[in-house]
């Protein structure tokens, strides 16, 4: 029998080397050999909240697009309203996290990297931004972090304990279902759009994996 191969599958193929850069960095290497340093760990997690916050009008302009185009029977509305109400628990536990390492987040300014992944996500919750580049960079968003901790999570990996909750919010098998879930919709979308929509989709998700390569840099042996 013959598969098909997805447009994503095709993607995640032809990209790979830059995949794996982005889910297989070493400041993901260093949680999962247990050598990772506290610092490093505490400025991920400062500069992540502040991600977090911009990630929220990114994923409700998604809800946005999807909703628009609901005509369209099961175009991903649902899965996405999920994603926006995880995000609700998501901002208390960065709050939580943070008071339990000290970490003050009032006082945390926002990194180069992190800046210029934040305003990409400000530029792609423009109404011209289609839906199916929209969705394209929601999947691959989800996708590179919930790949990455995943592998601090693999029986043969030696992630300190108190680093496991954190690797388990991203990486836990209930994370990977909806990353796959988004992936669908994602797929479904490509399947239907314009050459332009899938070229621009495309270029989408390679600048994706770029700025969190970035944003692993920023915390872990960047510049
Ligand atoms: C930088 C970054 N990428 C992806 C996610 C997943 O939501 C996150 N929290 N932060």
């Amino acid at each position: 029998m013959e598969a098909k191969i997805t447009m994503t599958e095709t993607w995640l193929r032809k990209h790979r080397l830059l995949y794996v850069g982005s889910t297989r960095h070493s400041f993901i290497h260093a949680i999962r050999d247990g050598n990772i340093d506290i610092s490093a760990f505490k400025t991920w997690l400062g500069q992540d909240y502040i991600f977090v916050r911009a990630f929220v009008p990114f994923v409700a302009s998604v809800l946005t697009k999807a909703w628009k185009g609901s005509n369209d029977r099961d175009n991903g509305v649902e899965v996405i309203l999920g994603g926006v109400s995880a995000l609700n628990d998501e901002i208390s536990w960065f709050k939580k996290e943070a008071s339990k390492w000290g970490v003050q987040l009032s006082d945390i300014v926002p990194q180069k990297a992190n800046q210029e992944y934040c305003s990409f996500l400000e530029s792609l919750t423009s109404p011209d931004v289609e839906y199916t580049v929209a969705i394209v960079a929601f999947w691959a968003i989800e996708t590179v972090y919930q790949e990455s901790f995943a592998h601090c999570l693999e029986d043969d990996s030696k992630t300190p304990p108190e680093l496991e909750e954190t690797c388990r919010r991203w990486g836990s098998q209930g994370f990977g279902e909806y990353c796959n879930s988004l992936r669908k919709i994602a797929d479904r979308q490509l399947e239907n759009a314009s050459d332009d929509a899938i070229t621009k989709a495309e270029a989408t998700f390679l600048q994706v994996l770029e700025y969190e390569v970035e944003f692993w840099n920023m915390n872990h042996g960047g510049t």
